[in-house]
């Protein structure tokens, strides 16, 4: 009570009960709601937020600057971050310890820069499994597909390839024991399991065998066998992770190399093929077809253009595109919740407000893409045009945060990029694409994972229609 009272963050407006307990919010995290709550009282009290005891939601771009930029790779990670230790070790991901984190990022940002991405080979991989889903498309026509099985098939192929290339998966066309790993992971129900170790450690240790018929752990054995085999391999080609990390003037241990890849195969997986399944979803709404039809206008007229027989043409040339894939990350960001991190020694100011050590302090993509309606006029509506429009650039850049920011933004960032436009281009160069009947707004709810988030109903059935010249003629 006396801690309650006389807290330096009382001034930050909030729900009362959360200047003395965080229960609210654990029970909203408990319940997959997280992400929606925070918005909420961000609705009603602003762009700052006390949402427990000690711990304050911004989402503005200054607190964003902040918190995740200042110094480089702004204030250290939280131990929220243990939840996702792989083999018991640390990666880039899970390292609180800031220099350990820069070591290991001078290895690993090379194999990710934008430059190695777009090399022929590694390009090709990811264009080569597009053209796959466009021909799991194509097998569909007449009936319907589950494009959330299938994207999250795409991530995986595309994430190995370029992990373990030529020991990538083939989940899209071949199924087997590559589609069972995806399936391992993407339908993973740990959350309710890891937020109780989390939150009560002691109780977790004690509790955990009677805790497992109703919440289950976190268990991958295919995933961690896969990863494993494939770091054994001594032929990676020279573009991939798993070359990078093997060299030894780097001195890292097979456990550490197999680590290192296992999580960035996690973070490539739900990532990308939820926000590409969120958006596809979108796209075929009938609100969206005009968005979808000018889509595709664009990139038919980009392949006329790249000549008769020539692969997908490269993204450049195509702000249609480009504009689509930033709105689809701005309303439906696939990591959408509070990335926390702890205000360091000395304590900091963050809009206004002076905040002592040790505040947990986070943004939240799905608020800092919502909050400013002068940036994002309308917030909630999708519309890609909004992107096209140079006034006010600047403002909607600062204020973009699906990859976070600063020095411990995602590092896949450009793979991601990569892997949502090749695919985008397959699908509506050849088709349109609408729900199917039996879809409803509850399978696509957003619903929390530990910080990602996902369709409630782990399902997204579309029809494919193809897409005839003669129907493009009329639309130009
Ligand atoms: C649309 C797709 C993606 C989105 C929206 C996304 C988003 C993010 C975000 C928000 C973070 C920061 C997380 C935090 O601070 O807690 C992050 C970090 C990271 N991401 Fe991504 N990601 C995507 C795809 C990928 C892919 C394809 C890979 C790798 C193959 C990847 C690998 C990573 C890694 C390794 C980190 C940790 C970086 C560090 O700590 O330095 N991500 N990502």
């Amino acid at each position: 009570l006396y801690q309650a009272l006389s807290s330096p963050l009382n001034r930050i407006p909030g729900p009362l009960y959360s200047r003395f307990t965080s229960l609210v919010l654990k029970w909203h995290e408990f319940r997959a709601h997280r992400t929606r709550y925070v918005h909420q009282l961000h609705l009603r009290y602003g762009p700052a937020v006390r949402i427990a005891p000690s711990e304050v939601a911004f989402a503005s771009a200054g607190a964003v600057r902040e918190i995740y930029c200042s110094g480089g790779s702004g204030f250290d990670k939280t131990e929220f971050y243990d939840l996702f230790r792989v083999y018991g070790r640390r990666t880039m991901f899970t390292t609180l310890d800031k220099d350990q984190h820069a070591r290991r990022k001078r290895i690993i940002a090379d194999r990710y820069a934008n430059s190695n991405i777009v090399r022929p080979k590694p390009l090709a991989g990811i264009a080569e499994r597009a053209a796959k889903f466009a021909q799991r498309c194509t097998e569909s026509v007449g009936g319907c597909l589950d494009i959330y099985v299938c994207l999250h098939a795409y991530a995986f192929d595309c994430v190995t390839h370029h992990l373990f290339h030529p020991h990538g998966t083939d989940s899209l066309l071949q199924g087997g024991k590559d589609e069972a790993i995806m399936r391992e992971v993407t339908f993973d129900d740990s959350l309710q399991n890891r937020l109780f170790k989390h939150h009560y450690p002691t109780a977790h240790r004690f509790l955990h065998k009677l805790l497992y018929p109703f919440a289950k752990p976190r268990e991958t054995p295919l995933a961690d066998h896969f990863v494993l085999d494939s770091c054994d391999a001594d032929d990676s080609a020279p573009f991939t992770l798993l070359d990078r990390l093997r060299e030894p003037a780097h001195g890292l241990d097979p456990l550490d190399i197999a680590a290192e890849c296992l999580d960035h195969m996690a973070a490539g997986i739900d990532t990308t093929g939820d926000a590409l399944c969120f958006l596809m979803w979108e796209l075929s709404q009938p609100r969206s077809m005009r968005y979808q039809r000018e889509l595709q206008r664009e990139l038919r007229r980009a392949r006329r253009a790249a000549g008769p027989g020539s692969p997908a043409p490269a993204a450049d040339g195509t702000p249609y595109l480009e504009a689509v894939v930033l709105e689809g990350l701005r309303c439906f960001p696939a990591i959408p919740m509070s990335l926390p991190r702890y205000v360091p020694p000395g304590g900091r100011t963050i809009d206004g407000y002076r905040l002592p050590a040790g505040t947990i302090v986070s943004c939240q993509p799905y608020s800092a893409h919502r909050i400013d309606t002068d940036v994002f006029p309308n917030p909630d509506a999708f519309n890609p045009e909004r992107w096209l429009d140079p006034q006010g650039d600047a403002d909607r850049k600062r204020l973009f945060f699906a990859f976070a920011n600063g020095g411990r933004g995602c590092v896949g960032k450009h793979l991601a990029l990569a892997e949502m436009k090749l695919l985008l281009q397959a699908v509506y160069s050849m088709f349109t694409t609408l729900p199917e009947a039996t879809m409803t707004e509850a399978d696509m709810e957003m619903s929390d994972q530990l910080i990602s988030s996902r369709p409630a109903g782990q399902r997204c059935l579309l029809r494919f229609v193809p897409l005839h010249e003669s129907e493009l003629l009329d639309q130009e």
